[in-house]
C-alpha cells in the first residue's frame, strides 16, 4: 500500500470559525469539503508543504512558526493510505481566495456536520472543536 503524505491546516479567524475548501469537479472526493493543504513534496517539512500549498490555493502568506500541530488523520483509502496532519493556524497575511477555482466557506463549528467530507476528515473534529 502506497503511503502518500499530505498536510492540511485548520485556518480559523477571529470569530472562532473555520475555513473549508471545495473539492472541484474533476479531482478525486470532487464536491467534498476538505482541509485546505496538499501533498507533501520531496525535501519539504510538513510545514514549508503547507506554506507553498496557502500561498498557490488561497494566495495567502503563512509564517510556519504560526502554524501549531493539532492531531493528524491516518486513513486506508482503496489505491494508497493516507498520512495527514492537521494543524492549526491563526494568523496569516492576505485574504484566502479560491485560485484553483475552488468553492471556500468559513465554517461555523457547530455547523462543520453540515458539510460533507472525506472520510479520512471525520475523525479529526473532535480535536478542532475542542480548541474552538
Ligand atoms: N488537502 C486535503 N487533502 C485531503 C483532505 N482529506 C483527504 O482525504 N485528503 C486527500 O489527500 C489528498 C490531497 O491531495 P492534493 O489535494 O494535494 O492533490 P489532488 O487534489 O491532486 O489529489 P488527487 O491526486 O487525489 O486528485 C487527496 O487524495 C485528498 O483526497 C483534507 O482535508 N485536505
Amino acid at each position: 500500500m502506497k503511503l502518500v503524505l499530505v498536510s492540511a491546516v485548520a485556518l480559523i479567524d477571529d470569530r472562532g470559525r473555520i475555513l473549508l475548501a471545495q473539492r472541484p469537479e474533476g479531482k478525486s472526493l470532487a464536491g467534498l469539503w476538505e482541509f485546505p493543504g496538499g501533498k507533501i513534496e520531496p525535501g519539504e517539512s510538513p510545514e514549508t508543504a503547507l506554506v507553498r500549498e496557502l500561498a498557490e490555493e488561497l494566495g495567502i502568506v503563512v509564517d510556519p512558526a504560526d502554524l501549531t500541530p493539532l492531531t493528524f488523520a491516518s486513513h486506508a483509502y482503496d489505491s494508497f493510505h493516507l498520512m495527514m496532519p492537521l494543524f492549526a493556524c491563526r494568523r496569516w497575511t492576505g485574504t484566502p481566495t479560491g485560485r484553483e477555482g475552488q468553492a471556500l466557506d468559513w465554517a461555523e463549528v457547530g455547523a462543520l456536520e453540515s458539510y460533507p467530507m472525506p472520510p479520512a476528515d471525520l475523525p479529526l473534529l473532535p480535536s478542532l472543536r475542542a480548541i474552538l
